[in-house]
């Protein structure tokens, strides 16, 4: 039976009560699983039929309301007498999307859509992932949040700024969903590698949890970007008057904790104990911490550290194919010794370590980072910040990178340093040097802030780079020979990951579980792949890869007695594809 609209009454139907999936209209209601608490909200439920059936996103099907629909939910005479079937409307939008030359305005022309037909929205993007990725995620989204506030026109997701300070809860039960599964927030202090845009960061979370949906298959309604906004440091924005978020420096030290800390225990009163909520483009020192002292109280994912290393060590695992040797033969040098830097080489060092037997303090010895100052030694560790020192290895000092790789000579170079163009000429064929397939991973977002382009990779080392970058780059011709680049970029782990969580009811991370992640997704890289070089499977099949990531992750959790879905269903592969979103729409009959 088909969950749908009756004389515009929403009725809910029987097969739409599994915890993750569905997305059927009863959702945006949910009492099958809202809690008493969640049911006490400040607003009313009103029911769309008609003009105000048009203007909900969540139900709107524009031209694709059928005859019968549209006599049954008072739609006469608001719709042209053409009906259209949803993938008519997607190809009309697709061809006027690609009319636009500016990537900014086919991003405004995305959110339209979404403010508009939230179904048609992920069709397209489900569709048409290759093509659209790049325009509400990196590297345009970037650009959306440098200009946010003056392409601003809806508010998607909630503000919660220093001015709701004791009353976040209340601001929680404002929005109008109540069975929200997965949370995504940032501070805006580091976006991308674009630095502190404040209050404009909420088009992270917004496009982050657009991925949940199209590529993890979360539904709609169960996601919510948040935005705390403490204030910005950049002058440039202060001074815009088109700024949309509080105009003053950034809270730090109590005052920036104690907003933190009440949003983090108002999500868990609000929402119970299962509710996953990503952590996303927060500057260092808070991420750290914040997943410190998290960690064990709630279910936290950090995904600039964590998902960025799981999908980094499977792009390294499935490299092996290609370059030979296990991880435990390969040196790693990096450059940007951050969230990401860190976080990868933390992960790198754990696998081996299990793959190995050999303790992690050993295994680190392998993985060499570069900061601001030059490589990460131990005669610097009393200055270094704590998450730099389990790096600081015995070394005489070298400031330079291109010092660094002379000296250390690694097999792989990976660039996370949020400054663009630092993987030189020099540094490039320095790596080609001493290696027969240098692997060169250029992670840093968007495509302006890449430590190098993929045509710069291939040329530069005679097409004999294993190359992956964060944001995407066409394929490169060189010497008659058609490169493709991988994109290593967190997306194709924290949507089946967030997944593989939800299905399974777990209440808390585990280390272990960003492993199983990692060898899902190198798992996915077929023979023909590595016939063409790639590292990474095609993001056309995302959604299936997604689900084969959120059966390992969810695997693993059940392993550690860390799931509360009981039982434990049988194949979480088919389990978690029967609870993906499809963005197909509904009968409202
Ligand atoms: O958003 C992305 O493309 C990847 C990411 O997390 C970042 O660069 O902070
Ligand atoms: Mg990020």
């Amino acid at each position: 039976m088909d969950s749908g609209l009756t004389n515009g009454v929403l009725v809910p139907s029987a097969d739409d009560k599994s915890v993750v999936g569905g997305g059927g209209v009863e959702d945006v209601y949910g009492e099958d699983s809202a809690t008493e608490d969640q049911l006490v909200t400040p607003w009313t439920v009103s029911v769309a039929s008609g003009y105000t059936l048009l203007r909900d996103p969540r139900f709107n099907k524009g031209l694709a309301f059928s005859e019968n629909e549209r006599d049954a939910h008072y739609l006469r005479g608001l719709l042209p007498p053409s009906v259209s079937c949803q993938e008519l409307q997607e190809k009309r939008l697709m061809h006027n999307l690609r009319q636009y030359e500016v990537p900014l305005q086919r991003y405004i022309a995305m959110m339209d859509l979404q403010e508009r037909n939230e179904r048609l929205f992920y069709k397209l993007l489900i569709d048409n992932v290759e093509e659209l990725l790049p325009v509400v995620y990196t590297p345009v989204v970037g650009e959306a949040c440098q200009k946010y506030g003056s392409i601003f026109r809806r508010p998607q997701g909630l503000f919660i700024s220093l001015k709701e300070k004791g009353k976040i809860l209340e601001v929680l039960k404002n929005w109008p969903e109540r069975s929200i599964q997965v949370i995504v927030v940032t501070d805006g202090e580091r976006i991308l590698g674009l630095g502190d845009l404040g209050c404009q960061g909420m088009g992270i979370p917004v496009g982050k949890l657009s991925l949940y949906t199209a590529l993890g298959g979360v539904r709609p309604s169960a996601c919510l970007p948040v935005t705390i906004d403490v204030g910005t440091n950049n002058e440039k924005l202060l001074n815009d008057e088109f700024y949309i978020g509080l105009r003053q420096k950034r809270a730090t030290g109590q005052e920036y904790a104690e907003l933190l800390h009440e949003f983090m225990c108002a999500v868990k009163q609000n929402y119970g104990e299962k509710i996953l909520i990503q952590f996303e483009d927060f500057a260092n020192h808070n991420a750290f911490e914040l997943l410190a002292k998290y960690r064990t109280t709630h279910l936290v994912f950090n995904d600039d550290i964590q998902g960025t290393a799981s999908v980094v060590l499977a792009g390294l695992i499935a490299a092996l194919k290609l370059v030979g040797g296990t991880l435990a033969d390969h040196s790693f040098l990096f450059l940007g010794a951050g969230e990401a830097g860190t976080g990868i080489a933390e992960l790198i060092a754990l696998e081996i370590s299990k793959r190995t037997n050999i303790p992690v303090e050993e295994t680190r010895k392998k993985i060499w980072l570069v900061d601001s100052k030059g490589l990460v030694v131990s005669s610097r560790k009393e200055s270094l910040q704590h998450f730099k020192r389990p790096w600081a290895h015995e070394h005489e000092p070298v400031k330079e990178l291109f010092d660094a790789v002379k000296a250390i000579k690694p097999t792989v170079l990976i660039g996370t340093s949020g400054v663009g163009k630092t993987f030189t000429k020099d540094v490039v064929e320095a790596m080609a040097s001493f290696n027969e397939k240098p692997v060169i991973f250029a992670l840093s977002n968007p495509t302006s802030q890449a430590e190098c382009t993929a045509e710069e990779a291939y040329e530069w080392t005679k097409g004999r780079a294993i190359f992956a970058s964060g944001s995407p780059f066409n394929p490169v011709e060189y010497n008659g020979k058609v490169f493709v680049p991988g994109q290593a970029n967190n997306a194709y782990i924290f949507p089946g990951f967030g997944l593989g969580l939800i299905m399974s009811g777990t209440i808390r991370m585990h280390d272990d579980m960003l492993l199983a992640a990692s060898e899902a997704l190198a798992a996915q890289v077929t023979e023909e792949n590595y016939a063409k070089g790639l590292i990474y499977p095609p993001l056309t099949n995302i959604r299936e890869i997604s689900a084969r990531i959120a059966a390992k992750v969810a695997a693993k959790s059940y392993e550690l007695g860390l799931a509360s879905r009981l039982p434990r269903p049988k194949d979480l592969v088919k389990f978690a594809e029967s609870c993906m979103y499809s963005p197909v729409y509904r009968n409202y009959l």
